[in-house]
C-alpha cells in the first residue's frame, strides 16, 4: 500500500518507529514530517497527508500529534477524508470496519509507543465491511443535507 504520514514534534518519535515497521511490512511510506522535536504547528503536516488521500495519491494516511484532536480535525476538512482518532487496538479495528476511516489520527501523548503501532497495524490490515455501514458513511457528506 502507499501510505503517507505525517506529525508535529510532539509525534516525531513515534512516527519513525511506525514508518520503520510499516516499511518492514513491505509498504510505501511517504513522509512528510516534521522530523524534529522543534516546536511547529500540526496543519502544515498534517494538510500534505490529507492531500494525498483526498487525490489519491495514497490508499491510506497517518496523523500523529500530542492530543490527536488538532490533526483530525485538520484532515477532515479534506474531501473524501474520514479521518479517525484512535486511543486503542478495537477503536482502530472499528474505525475501518464500520467506518472506512482511511486516516487514523494518533494522540501520541496519551498512548504508549508500542500500542500506536498496533493500532496502526491493525488499522491498515483492517478491510472496511461495507454493508449496512456503506449506507451511513454515503450519508457522511452534509452536503447532501442542503
Ligand atoms: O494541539 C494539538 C492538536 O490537538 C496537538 O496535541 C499538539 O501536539 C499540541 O498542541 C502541542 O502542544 P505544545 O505545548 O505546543 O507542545
Amino acid at each position: 500500500m502507499k501510505i503517507s504520514i505525517g506529525n508535529d514534534h510532539a509525534g516525531t518519535g513515534y512516527k519513525e518507529m511506525i514508518k520503520e515497521k510499516l516499511e518492514s511490512m513491505g509498504h510505501t511510506v511517504t513522509n512528510y514530517g516534521t522530523n524534529s522535536e522543534d516546536s511547529v504547528d500540526y496543519p502544515d503536516f498534517v494538510h500534505p497527508v490529507a492531500e494525498d488521500v483526498e487525490n489519491k495519491k495514497a490508499d491510506l494516511g497517518i496523523i500523529i500529534c500530542g492530543s490527536g484532536n488538532g490533526a483530525n480535525m485538520t484532515a477532515n476538512k479534506h474531501q473524501g477524508v474520514r479521518s479517525a482518532l484512535c486511543w486503542n487496538v478495537e477503536i482502530a479495528k472499528l474505525a475501518r470496519e464500520h467506518n472506512d476511516a482511511n486516516i487514523i489520527s494518533i494522540p501520541s501523548r496519551f498512548v504508549a509507543e508500542n500500542l500506536a503501532t498496533e493500532m496502526v497495524e491493525t488499522f491498515v490490515n483492517t478491510d472496511f465491511e461495507g454493508g449496512r455501514h456503506q449506507r451511513r458513511v454515503d450519508k457522511i457528506p452534509a452536503k447532501k443535507y442542503c
